[in-house]
């Protein structure tokens, strides 16, 4: 199981796979399951449907050695299944950095979103290959696959940054984003 390198991590070239979608070397892995968004969807029984039916994989993040720790800059990519739940559209869970810092992300496969709450307001970017969406401090965030094939995006974000799941849950992200006959659209929190 790959692992994270130990600080202090000496310069090294990372190799970008563009088409796979992957960074080597390799850090861990993190591989989210429905079961893992418990109270994230709208529709709570859909979600429990979902889970006692394979409980599918919704995403995974692929990350290099560099480890999220203060002043180390981290990367990972995340490719987010296609696929909706009560109509809502997969996503990340989202969250917010307690340590409030910016991050961005390169849009590299499929068609996403990039859902962004600062408690009061919420914005969306839309995200395709060769998009970068910047999400300044303070704004929560959760990324969308609006597609109906894998949506991949590269993250690169402080390492002190830190993430904050319990904001999101206590907060919500100020709206949601649904599959529409024509393709999507955000619908006000619930
Ligand atoms: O942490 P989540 O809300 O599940 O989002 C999934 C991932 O999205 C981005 O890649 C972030 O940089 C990662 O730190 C995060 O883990």
């Amino acid at each position: 199981m790959p692992a994270f390198a130990t600080p202090p991590v000496a310069p090294f070239a990372i190799s970008f796979d563009h088409e796979a979608a992957r960074l080597e070397p390799e850090g861990p892995t993190l591989t989210r399951r429905m079961s893992d968004l418990e109270g994230l969807f709208a529709d709570h029984e859909a979600w429990q449907a979902a889970v006692a039916d394979g409980d599918p994989v919704v995403y995974r993040v692929q990350s290099s050695p560099v480890p999220e720790v203060d002043r180390e800059l981290p990367q990972s990519i995340t490719t987010i299944e296609p696929g909706t739940t009560g109509g809502e559209l997969w996503m990340t869970k989202g969250h917010q950095h307690p340590n409030h810092q910016g991050e961005i992300y390169l849009g590299l496969h499929g068609a996403g979103g990039l859902l962004m709450y600062d408690g009061t307001r919420h914005e969306w970017i839309d995200m395709a290959p060769g998009t970068i969406g910047y999400i300044p401090p303070g704004w929560a965030h959760r990324s969308v696959n609006t597609g109906d094939e894998p949506y991949s995006f590269l993250a690169v974000y402080p390492g002190g940054a830190g993430h904050d799941y319990g904001w999101v849950l206590e907060h919500g992200m100020g709206a949601r984003a649904y599959r529409t006959a024509s393709g999507h659209e955000l619908r006000p929190w619930s």
